[in-house]
């Protein structure tokens, strides 16, 4: 049976960074799991590959065909942003392992749908300064840089991701992220593992 190798972390601590070097990590051999968002494509990404951006049809369509394993709504200052997951045929945990990003709440859905033995949570963090200290980084190299909307993100994350709440989704071991070689390599480590 191949693992879900499952990143999460508070906003701006590096989840895309890794996930991109882990899944072009060859000895790895982790096939992509690509989410859907309703959210606007920032610069520099590209469908299908940090995420599938899509409307609330698609998600509508899911839902009805019983394959949306499961989705959150984001308040945003730009109106409700929808991340979801869905089975539409790229997940087949039989030999094959694989990586995605998600939240708490979508790591324990994932769990119920494919059993805990199959999740495998990767937990991503970053002292708070530095995070923000990144988060406005990244978001003044936007074209159209939305400042509320991350300062909204970084409170949203300190209840999202409570002690108790990252303690009651059952992740016991978590990767600190200040230099990113570093901490690449001990989820490297902790991959081959349990692989
Ligand atoms: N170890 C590191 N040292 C310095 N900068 C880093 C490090 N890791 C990531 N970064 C930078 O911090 C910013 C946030 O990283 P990234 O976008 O990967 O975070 P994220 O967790 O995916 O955020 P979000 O959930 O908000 O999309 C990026 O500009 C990234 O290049």
């Amino acid at each position: 049976m191949g693992k879900i190798f499952y990143i999460m972390g508070k906003s701006a601590s590096g989840k895309d960074r890794i996930y991109s070097i882990l899944s072009k990590d060859e000895s790895l051999g982790l096939k992509r799991l690509v989410l859907y968002t309703t959210r606007p494509i920032r610069a520099g990404e590209e469908n299908g590959r940090e995420y599938y951006f899509t409307d609330e049809n698609k998600l509508e369509e899911f839902r009805k065909t019983n394959r949306l394993i499961e989705s959150r709504a984001y308040h945003t200052v730009h109106g409700i942003w929808t991340y979801f997951t869905a089975d539409d045929g790229q997940i087949n945990p039989q030999g094959t392992d694989y990586l995605g990003i998600g939240t708490l709440e979508s790591y324990r859905k994932m769990k119920e749908y494919y059993g805990e033995e199959t999740v495998c949570p990767i937990y991503i963090q970053v002292e708070d300064g530095e995070r923000l200290q990144r988060a406005l980084i990244r978001e003044k190299q936007q074209e159209n840089p939305r400042y509320a909307e991350m300062c909204r993100r970084f409170l949203a994350d300190q209840e999202d991701f409570s002690e108790e709440n990252i303690l009651a989704a059952g992740i016991r071991i978590r990767f600190e992220n200040d230099d990113l070689d570093n901490c690449v390599r001990n989820i490297i480590k902790y991959i081959k593992s349990v692989t």
